[in-house]
């Protein structure tokens, strides 16, 4: 079974979730690499609906070190939000194109909106669960999945107006092998489920994608994939911010996909971290491509 809903893309290009320029332009960069033809050749129906717009960081002042363009990032994710959520209600399937991971506080408050249980699969070198606290950055793209369990300050945990958007219990991580001494903290105490490459090395991606299927689906009316495109080893996909050795496959990703797209379980998702400045030949962005294909039911007989 595949999704069989019309898609609707969504670019947010924002880059005010962390120091490095470029992954504003990741949108375009995943667009350019032929995303809606071969979505369609898929046979879906699939429409655009453009850009969230986004200030610029050069028009911006940073005002809490600890939680960098805290403002700025909460009213365009709310904006996001409003979007995605508006897309789900005319009953088709969301796909947001990043942008720094900060932006999935907007993706997963707008899913949330019609999930009262939602799983979430986090598929990334990093937990992102850090808060203003325990943050060694302020940078709030490390602090979104944290700020989706309600964990974090209330400008991002309540989002469209309601907290938490997940419980830990529905949520995987698939991928880690950089996490900050407070994220671990965080992991143990709330007992979050956690793929780490160690598991991946271990099990093999078929083992770890059954059991990421089983617990984001058991008792949940609805699934959000967030994959952020350094979850991939850097060789792989070298286009992103903050690139971490010894990551997940370009195979392993496939069959990833692949087993997400056989599940039938996603509901929405988003690509995010791609940019196109540090990337080589746009190389990231057709690997984004590659895998929304896989996601979305190819196959290669
Ligand atoms: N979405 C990402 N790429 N996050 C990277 C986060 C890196 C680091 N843990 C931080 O909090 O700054
Ligand atoms: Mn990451
Ligand atoms: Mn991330």
């Amino acid at each position: 079974m595949i999704i069989k809903q019309p898609i609707s893309i969504i670019g947010m290009p924002i880059d005010l979730g962390q120091g490095r320029r470029g992954v504003d332009m990741g949108p375009s960069a995943i667009r350019y690499a032929a995303l809606q033809q071969t979505i369609c050749d898929l046979g879906y129906e699939v429409e655009d609906l453009g850009d969230i717009s986004i200030p610029s960081p050069e028009s911006l002042e940073i005002s809490d070190q600890n939680l960098k363009y805290l403002h700025e990032i909460a009213r365009v994710c709310e904006e996001l939000a409003g979007r995605v959520s508006g897309v789900i209600e005319r009953k088709r399937f969301p796909l947001v194109l990043g942008g720094d991971h900060s932006m999935a506080i907007g993706t997963v408050a707008g899913a949330a909106k019609h999930y009262q249980n939602m799983g979430l699969i986090w598929y990334d070198a990093h937990g992102d669960l850090n808060t203003g606290d325990t943050s060694p950055s302020g940078n709030i793209h490390g602090m979104s999945m944290a700020a989706s369990l309600g964990i974090g300050h209330p400008l991002l945990t309540h989002l469209g107006g309601f907290a938490p958007k997940v419980r830990p219990e529905n949520v995987v991580l698939v991928g880690a092998r950089e996490l900050d001494f407070g994220e671990q903290q965080l992991i143990r105490d709330l007992g979050i489920k956690v793929f780490t490459m160690h598991e991946v090395d271990r099990l093999g991606m078929a083992r770890v994608m059954e059991e990421t299927i089983q617990i984001v689906s058991n008792g949940t009316d609805g699934v959000h994939l967030s994959l952020d495109l350094d979850g991939l080893d850097p060789s792989d996909c070298p286009g992103v911010g903050t690139p971490v050795p010894g990551g997940i496959t370009y195979r392993e990703s496939h069959l990833a996909m692949e087993m997400l797209a056989d599940s039938g379980i996603l509901t929405s998702a988003e690509f995010v971290e791609v940019n196109p400045i540090l990337d080589q030949s746009n190389l990231t962005a057709k690997v984004a491509v590659a895998l929304i294909s896989s996601m979305l039911g190819k196959k290669i007989l």
